[in-house]
């Protein structure tokens, strides 16, 4: 069966995040995000697949490769302007025609069970099934009005307040029949739910819904990733150390992973789900609590805490400082006796002073250095990162 996975927004609202990662690669469990996607359209059979790819494509490329890696064979398609959700997927034609395909967004992080949604679009004949879940606060997605029999009547996209006349949100996706290309133009920007849809409906076509069951969230932002990283967390099947680990009477309660090469100092404690990554060095008296994730080649120093927070690769935390609800990119370093606060998401290649606090739902950008005994409660920018990219 063949999938089209959409990876060409560019993922302004996790900045600082996407400057050094496009959306599909930010790390999940230590992982490109779209991997466990990818794997997860392997276990279904969904295994002819092409990426549609916009910002920073090439680096979804490299660490995707053709796919064998996971069981699929992958064909890439790059956009040379943005065109739009439909607009992409026509795009990617060639590869799709013949018989029906699912279009997924590359930030989804889902345990759905696709195949029943291609078995029900097959058994039904519509142009279109889009899958639809219950959703209390559906003002960030399109929405639907279905009848009895799946079809749907209305489709609004991200209604205001006042418009919400459904909770049945479009997850964005959709099995499609090959003739819906009939109804995409060309070279032109053209969004499934704001375009193609309207389209449809007025041309009295059918689109049908299928309620999903499971778990499904797009990574669009940091609350989303967060919520991402815990259920991925929750489904770790026990406790796995892989080659050599080393440790002094550290206390280790999982479940985790722990990679290769990964030595604890003594007296720390791990309490689980956690997964630390290769060659990371954990100091001692160190407290990593649950829902955390430490990239690979990490330094933690003596009597660090790190609690639900996630460190991406090569992350130094000095002594004494506490990490709480952080996320935390690519080579930052932090000094002694900092904290880090709930919600606080920290760019790669940032160095932050001895003795500084970041204040709650603070960003800072990129390569920025934080002086020492600084106290940060507004958002750092660096003006050489260019903002200019524009789209979700
Ligand atoms: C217009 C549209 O379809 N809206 C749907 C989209 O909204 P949402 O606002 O999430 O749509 P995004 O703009 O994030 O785009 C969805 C996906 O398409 C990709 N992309 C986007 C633009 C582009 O030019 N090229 C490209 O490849 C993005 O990388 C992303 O993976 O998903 C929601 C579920 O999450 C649905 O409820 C919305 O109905």
């Amino acid at each position: 069966m063949k999938a089209c996975i959409m990876c060409g927004g560019a993922g302004t609202r996790l900045r600082p995040l996407t400057f050094k990662h496009p959306k599909p690669s930010i790390p999940i469990l230590n992982k490109p995000s779209v991997r466990h996607l990818i794997e997860h359209l392997s276990r279904e059979g969904f295994n002819e697949i092409v990426m549609t790819l916009g910002y920073m494509g090439e680096r979804i490329e490299e660490q995707l490769g053709d796919g064998h890696m996971f069981g699929v064979h992958i064909d890439y398609v790059y956009e040379k302007e943005k065109l739009g959700t439909a607009g992409g997927v026509k795009n990617a034609e060639k590869y799709l025609k013949n018989e029906p395909f699912i279009v997924l967004g590359g930030d989804h992080v889902l345990n759905l069970d696709l195949r029943e949604m291609y078995r029900f679009h097959e058994a039904n004949d519509a142009l279109i099934t889009i899958g639809l879940l219950s959703i209390d606060d559906p003002r960030e997605f399109g929405i639907a009005d279905m009848d009895i029999n799946n079809r749907i009547h209305r489709f609004l996209e991200k209604p205001k307040s006042g418009q919400i006349f459904s909770n049945l949100a479009s997850t964005g996706i959709y099995i499609c029949d090959p003739e819906i290309f009939n109804w995409i133009p060309e070279n032109k920007k053209y969004d499934f739910a704001k375009d193609l849809f309207p389209a449809l409906l007025a041309a009295d076509k059918k689109i049908n819904g299928m309620l999903v069951r499971g778990k499904w969230t797009d990574v669009g932002s940091s609350a989303a990733y967060r919520q991402a990283q815990r259920w991925m967390l929750d489904a770790l099947p026990g406790t796995t150390i892989e080659g050599n680990f080393t440790t002094r009477n550290a206390r280790i309660r999982g479940p985790l992973s722990i990679g290769n090469n990964v030595s604890i100092g003594s007296n720390s404690s791990l309490v689980g789900p956690i997964v630390i990554g290769e060659n990371t060095v954990i100091g001692d008296s160190v407290l990593i609590g649950p829902y955390s994730v430490i990239g690979a080649n990490c330094t933690i120093e003596n009597n660090a805490k790190i609690l639900s927070s996630y460190l991406f690769d090569g992350v130094s935390i000095g002594k004494n400082s506490n990490i709480s609800g952080a996320v935390v990119a690519d080579e930052t370093a932090v000094g002694e006796e900092c904290n880090l606060e709930n919600g606080t998401v920290i760019g790669h290649k940032v160095v932050i002073g001895d003795n500084s606090t970041i204040h709650s739902g603070i960003k800072i950008w990129p390569e920025v250095v934080i002086e020492k005994n600084s106290s940060i409660k507004e958002t750092v920018v660096n003006p050489a990162y260019d903002t200019t990219y524009e789209g979700s």
